[in-house]
């Protein structure tokens, strides 16, 4: 098992995701001899996991049962441990394609955080990228740096424990991409700049409050960056439901004839009102070729 490659088999060692229903998954890390608990029943590794196919029903110990799910970026960002916020796959999607992120890329990241859209960049850039990403908090630098390793893609990460903001990215002229995720992205403008090719790539900086949209976007500019455009990514969720619209008369039926007054049931859709859930603004940005 790798985030980056898919195996058949579940192995010892791997980092599986029990799913229980659509709002309730774990993720377990499969070790010989242990036992997960979950309400129905305990899972036992060494006979339920080990050996058996990803995708494979198994049956707990009270009788009830759960799928075990390979593991991809997106089962990981709802079911990680949260040491900070995280980036979701709504907003992941929209960064990835304005990034335009493909195998190969360079990109820069900071803060790692909990390491959702890391994982998620992982996945895109494999099997010839690498990803640099910085972390100024000591202890979650450490923990993504150990989750990179379980999840056997650390060869395509490097974590760096520095401020970003005064000791940029480590790494100069060699980003295809940057990502910012910080209170004060206006601060490493600069070293992002710096950490990007000379023949130009693309910036993303996220940010809740639009004062730090404001105050990025003049940063942006003044360090010379081009196409700088803010969005934000609204999930809308449309409730389906069945209506019984009457068939059309032309006029040509008698009056007396059923089929005037013949409806017939369609399904549609209706988008909701108001559209909550204000995650943040994505500011996108062009370095061009120097
Ligand atoms: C909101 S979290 C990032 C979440 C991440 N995008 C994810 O999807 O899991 C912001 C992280 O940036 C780190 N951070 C804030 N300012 C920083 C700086 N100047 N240099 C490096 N890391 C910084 C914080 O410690 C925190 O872990």
């Amino acid at each position: 098992m790798s985030f980056v490659e898919y195996s058949d088999h579940i192995q010892e060692g791997d980092v599986a995701i029990i799913y229980l229903g659509h709002d309730s998954m774990m993720p377990v890390k499969v070790q010989q001899g242990a036992q997960t608990q979950t309400r129905y029943g305990a899972i036992r590794h060494s006979t339920d996991l080990i050996g058996k196919r990803y995708g494979s029903k198994v049956t707990c110990s009270k009788g009830g049962w759960v799928h075990v799910l390979h593991p991809t970026p997106e089962l990981w960002t709802v079911t990680l441990p949260h040491r900070t916020q995280i980036l979701y796959t709504t907003d992941i999607a929209m960064i990835t394609m304005m990034l335009e992120l493909r195998p190969g890329s360079v990109v820069c990241e900071s803060g790692t955080g909990s390491g959702s859209l890391s994982h998620a960049i992982l996945r895109t850039i494999a099997p010839t990228g690498h990803l640099h990403t910085v972390e100024f908090h000591q202890q979650r630098a450490e923990t993504a740096a150990q989750e990179f390793r379980q999840h056997r893609v650390d060869h395509l990460v490097t974590v760096r424990n520095q401020d970003v903001c005064k000791d940029g990215f480590g790494v100069t002229g060699v980003a295809d991409a940057v990502f910012l995720d910080i209170p004060s992205p206006w601060e490493a403008v600069k070293h992002a700049e710096a950490a990007m090719k000379t023949q130009g790539g693309r910036l993303c900086s996220f940010s809740p409050c639009i004062e730090q949209v404001q105050r990025t976007c003049e940063a942006l500019a003044h360090q010379g960056f081009e196409e700088i455009s803010t969005l934000e990514v609204l999930l809308r969720v449309h409730d389906v439901r069945t209506v019984s619209l009457p068939l059309p008369d032309f006029g040509s039926l008698p009056s007396e004839s059923p089929e005037r007054t013949a409806a017939v049931a369609v399904k549609t859709t209706t988008p909701p009102r108001e559209i909550p859930g204000h995650t943040g603004y994505l500011t996108f940005a062009t370095r061009a070729r120097t």
